[in-house]
């Protein structure tokens, strides 16, 4: 008999709760209700001692543990995506011992020497990867993959909040009633009557009919559009370098596009900067010079990066006197924070449940799809590549080398000389990276793969080399960089 039905066999005992003394009948029948209890206790417990060896096998055949290390606040929806059979998850915080073999962060400075010999991959649950020394990890062969749109709607919702914040005395009014309050509480009534005669020194404007300049059409940069467009705004975007997939998402009929950056920020009464910080390409993107081009009473809104705009010019050009539009940010500026015309509050863009949701996760699905099957998206140093599912009875190796003339064919020919059949095979390239993912037939011993790995990484190029799977799909060889 199970527990439940032990349970069940019991009921009409505990139907029996008002009975102070119980005949020796009932006594009898509560004996042996109770020993069977016991016996189905027994039974139940050799029967998750049998789950828990099942469970057991089923971790073991799943092979040895993935590491996954974390740094900053990662939230529990990502890391729950791992199935715990398969991955630990690290805090790097806690400098433990474990090999890692991918990393996930948000805003840590990442250098080089913090991502150990052994890790394949690193995911910025985000979209800005200026925090994470991509060049140094390209060069190792490590792709560093980013969430782009995840946490989109939560930095434009802000951008929306910075418009609003430029254009009407929120901030000020709200300062004002504390300072009035502090002064005049004990007289309530007094204090009421100044508050709503002192309303007139915080006038706004409203931005229905007014220009906003878009810098940078991207996720968050379109998102950000098509809602000023909603309020009544004119949008002009600016955005050379624009991908096919990105010009689908804009409402094209009615955003009017900037020939060139100047333009836009002559036009633009608000101007709002989405871009990536890039050292050699878009810092201090806002200089003096287009500081000057502005209109007296623009404002200028970046929840994209602080060093986007050239903060020592800024400063001066709002102590030039003649000018009332404001700077509205999400990076504290030690040479502007305490202007009047400046806000600044925490980066706060993407600190939202959601956001912070569906970047944990999204960057969780990458590193699991790139460490089980090799597959590539969203990276930001190498090429997409997606190969079909993995043909039974089939072993995949992936090799990262460098994109020099004559590579595929040293690696096809060094799995020939080991009378290897390739079934399947992709070879893309993005840069000096260029990325092969190769299925062979499951029937070479793990010895005769070990040599051939040996051998592929002895190749003059090849940067790392990794056999991710086996017949049944899970992950098999794990080898370290060549
Ligand atoms: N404050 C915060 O918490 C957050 C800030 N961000 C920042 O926002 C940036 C943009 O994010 P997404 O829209 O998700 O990226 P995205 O990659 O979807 O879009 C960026 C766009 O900028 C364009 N671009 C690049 N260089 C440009 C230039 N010189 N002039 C004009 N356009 C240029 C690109 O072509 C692309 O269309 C991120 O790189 C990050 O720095 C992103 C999320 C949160
Ligand atoms: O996604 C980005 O680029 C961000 O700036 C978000 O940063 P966070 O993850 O909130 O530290």
């Amino acid at each position: 008999m199970m527990l439940s039905q032990a349970n069940a066999a019991l009921r009409p005992v505990s139907r029996l709760g008002g009975v102070r003394f119980m005949s020796a009948a009932v006594s009898d029948e509560v004996k042996m209700l109770e020993k069977l209890l016991a016996e189905a206790k027994e039974r139940d417990a050799g029967k998750c001692a049998e789950e828990s060896a099942a469970e057991a096998a089923e971790v073991a055949a799943a092979g040895p543990k993935f590491n996954i290390g974390t740094f900053n606040a990662i939230s529990s929806a990502g890391l729950n995506t791992f199935p715990t059979r398969k991955y630990e998850i690290v805090p790097m915080a806690d400098k433990s011992d474990e090999e890692i073999h991918a990393i996930l962060l948000r805003s840590h400075k990442l250098s080089g020497d913090q991502v150990p010999d052994t890790t394949r991959a690193v995911a910025r649950c985000g979209s800005g990867t200026n925090n994470i020394d991509v060049a140094a990890l390209t060069e190792r062969g490590i792709p560093v993959f980013n969430t782009p749109g995840a946490n989109a709607n939560a930095v434009k919702e802000l951008s929306i909040c910075g418009l609003l914040l430029a254009s009407r005395g929120i901030v000020e009014g709200i300062n004002h009633v504390g300072t009035i309050v502090k002064e005049d509480g004990e007289d309530f009534a007094k204090c009421k009557k100044r508050v709503e005669s002192d309303k007139k020194m915080f006038v706004g404007r409203e931005l229905t009919g007014k220009t906003l300049g878009v810098i940078g059409l991207g996720h968050i940069g379109a998102s950000v559009a098509q809602t000023a467009i909603a309020l009544g705004m004119n949008v002009t975007g600016f955005d050379p370098a624009i991908s096919l997939e990105g010009a689908w998402r804009l409402p094209g009929d009615i955003l009017k596009r900037a020939s060139s950056l100047e333009q836009l920020v002559r036009e633009s009464d608000y101007i709002s900067l989405h871009v990536p910080y890039i050292k050699d390409a878009t810092h201090h993107l806002i200089n003096a010079d287009m500081l000057k081009a502005m209109k007296p009473n623009a404002a200028i809104i970046n929840f994209a990066r602080g060093e986007l705009v050239d903060s020592a010019a800024m400063r001066q050009l709002l102590e030039s006197g003649d000018r009332t539009g404001r700077y509205i940010t999400d990076f504290v500026d030690e040479s502007l924070h305490d202007h009047p015309k400046v806000i600044t509050m925490p980066h706060l863009g993407a600190s939202t449940a959601e956001a912070e949701e569906n970047a944990a996760s999204m960057a969780a699905m990458e590193i699991m799809d790139f460490i089980e099957t090799g597959t590539i998206q969203n990276s930001v140093n190498f090429p997409t590549a997606k190969l079909d599912r993995l043909p039974a009875e089939s072993r995949r190796i992936c090799i990262v080398n460098r994109n020099v003339p004559g590579m595929l064919g040293l690696i096809t020919s060094t799995l020939g000389r080991a009378n290897i059949n390739i079934m399947q095979q992709i070879n893309v390239s993005r840069d000096n990276i260029a990325y092969n993912v190769v299925d062979i037939a499951d029937s070479h011993s793990p010895e005769d793969l070990a040599k051939l790995q040996d051998d592929i990484s002895k190749l003059d190029g090849v940067i790392s080399s990794r056999i991710v799977s086996g017949k049944d799909g899970k992950p098999g060889f794990f080898y370290v960089n060549a």
